[in-house]
Order: C-alpha cells, then structure tokens, then sequence
C-alpha cells in the first residue's frame, strides 16, 4: 500500500444539515490544491467535517468522497451543538499544523483554500479573510437588515483588535497558537473573535486575505437571534477580558472622586462653616 505524505494542513468544516454543499465543497477545495500554481501540496491536506448529528446523508456522501480518494473525513457528534464548538473540536482533531476553518455552505470560496493556508507560517500565526478591503463585496442576497447586524456587530468589536473583519468564519490558525488560548467561548457563532484575544495574536502576526462573501447556494442559514445575543454576551465577557484591570482602576477612580465630592459637600453644609 502507498503510504500517504504527512499531513501539514487541516481544513476545518463546521456543517449542519449541509449535505447538499459538502460534495461541491470538497471537490472544489482538492481542485483548487491541484492546479500548478497551488502553493500547498494536495497530498499534504486533510478536510474535517464537523457535523452535529445532522442525519441528512452526510456521513454517507463523505463516504463515498473517501472512495474516490479525497482525504476526507466526518466527525458526527451527538451530545454538542454549536457552530464554534464544532470548530474547536475539530481543531483538536487536527493532524495538520496550519489548521483553516470555513463554512461548508460555499460563502467561502474553496479556491481561496490554497491562498490561505499559505499565508500562515511561524511568524504569521493568524490568517483571516476578509469582507472589508477594496474590490470584495458581500453576499448579494444579503438583507439590508443583515447587513446592518454584521455592521453593528463589527464596530462593537473595534476596540477589542485591529483585526478588519473578526466576526469572520473563514480564518485559519497555526496549532501552537490555538494551543495558547485559555477558556475560550464556544457557544455562539465568532470562535475567530474570541481567539484572536485568548490565543494574545499580535497585529504583526495576522495576515489578511480580501474575498468576497458568496451566495449560499444549498440549505438554510443557521444565525438566529439566540445566536445575536450570545454574540453581545460573548462581547461583555472578552471587553472584561481585556479592559478588566482598567475598568476596576477606572471603578475605584469613580468611587474615589464621589467620595471627596461628599465629603466636601458635607463640609459645606455643616454648622461650623455655616457659622463663618
Ligand atoms: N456543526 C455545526 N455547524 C453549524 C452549526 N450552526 C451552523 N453551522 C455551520 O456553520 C457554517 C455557517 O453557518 P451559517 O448558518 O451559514 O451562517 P451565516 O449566517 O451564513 O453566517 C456566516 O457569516 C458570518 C459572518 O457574518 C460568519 O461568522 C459565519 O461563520 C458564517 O460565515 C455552516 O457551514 C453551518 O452549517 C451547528 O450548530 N453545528
Ligand atoms: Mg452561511
């Protein structure tokens, strides 16, 4: 038996009910590998679906992409749920070194894959791809009132990286910084934001991809508005996790400045001045 190359890059894929995306998803991503300018070796990847128990023919289609050869393979969990966790299991299970994720819908344009996992090396330990440069644009069928969401999302997170577009899926990480981060918030849909903090990825070391935000083609979106307030709650938890020791500096300042603000309204106030 022809004994495989080692793995270096793993794609990580977060799917639910995605059953009708996966096939075009997997094929496209080897595709994209296999052209002559591809700077990363096809036989060097691995894909890794995370599927939360969808029961819609999944497992069986990547079974059959085994078949034909492509390294693919699906993990089903059945007591989890939730887009970010699925993302970080699927990180643990990576063999690769440069670990990618990206939607299995096909917002993320697999011909992408090559370029991104190049752009991560031991100096660049964060690639992420973005919708905000020039010449991108996002997904067409987008609602105004989506698009106002994934504005307002982004603004709230400015003060928290220089990163341009951390509510982006499509990113990708080196292991031994993803090894890094401590406590991460696994329960909403922005694991790129929450790592970009408590993996603590310098500016210096992201490197930022322009793509355009695609049309789902297949199934359903899965953003609801559980999902939009467990993004503010995930917010409020990484805004104490930077700004911690300057929010109770800035507390004890306040309390402090009340304080002598009392205590001389009260000196004011009291009959010995009254009497002057
Ligand atoms: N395993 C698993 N996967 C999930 C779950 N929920 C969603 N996913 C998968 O996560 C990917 C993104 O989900 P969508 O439902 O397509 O999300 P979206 O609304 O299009 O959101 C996109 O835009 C955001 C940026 O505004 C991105 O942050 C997000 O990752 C995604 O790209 C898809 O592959 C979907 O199957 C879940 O509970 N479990
Ligand atoms: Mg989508």
């Amino acid at each position: 038996m022809a004994s495989r190359s080692p793995i270096h890059y793993s794609v990580i894929v977060p799917a639910y009910r995605e059953n009708g995306n996966i096939r075009p998803l997997v094929t496209r991503i080897f595709t994209a590998l296999r052209r002559v300018d591809s700077p990363i070796p096809p036989d060097q990847v691995e894909v890794i679906i995370v599927d939360d128990n969808s029961r819609d023919g999944s497992v069986e289609n990547v079974q059959s992409l085994q078949q034909e050869g492509y390294n693919v393979r699906i993990i089903v969990r059945t007591t989890e749920r939730g887009l970010s966790s699925a993302v970080v299991r699927g990180f643990y299970e990576a063999l690769g070194d440069n670990m990618l994720c990206m939607d299995a819908d096909l917002q993320h344009p697999p011909e992408y894959v090559p370029t991104m996992l190049a752009a991560l090396s031991p100096s660049s330990t964060f690639v992420l791809g973005t919708r905000y440069a020039k010449g991108v644009e996002m997904d067409k069928d987008w609602p105004m009132y989506r698009r106002i969401i994934s504005s307002g999302a982004r603004v709230l997170a400015l003060p928290l990286t220089t990163a341009s577009d951390p509510m982006s899926g499509f990113f990708g990480v080196r292991k031994e910084a993803f090894l890094k981060a401590r406590n991460l918030n696994s329960q909403g849909f922005k694991i790129a934001l929450d790592l970009l903090i408590k993996a603590h990825i310098p500016s210096e070391a992201i490197a930022e991809v322009p793509f355009s935000f695609g049309v789902r083609s297949e199934g359903e979106s899965k953003l609801t508005g559980k999902v939009m307030i467990k993004y503010l709650e995930q917010l409020a938890e990484l805004y104490w996790y930077k700004f911690s020791t300057l929010i109770i500096f800035a507390g004890i300042l306040f309390i402090v400045a009340l304080l002598l603000f009392a205590r001389s309204a009260l000196g004011a106030l009291s009959p010995a001045s009254q009497a002057k």
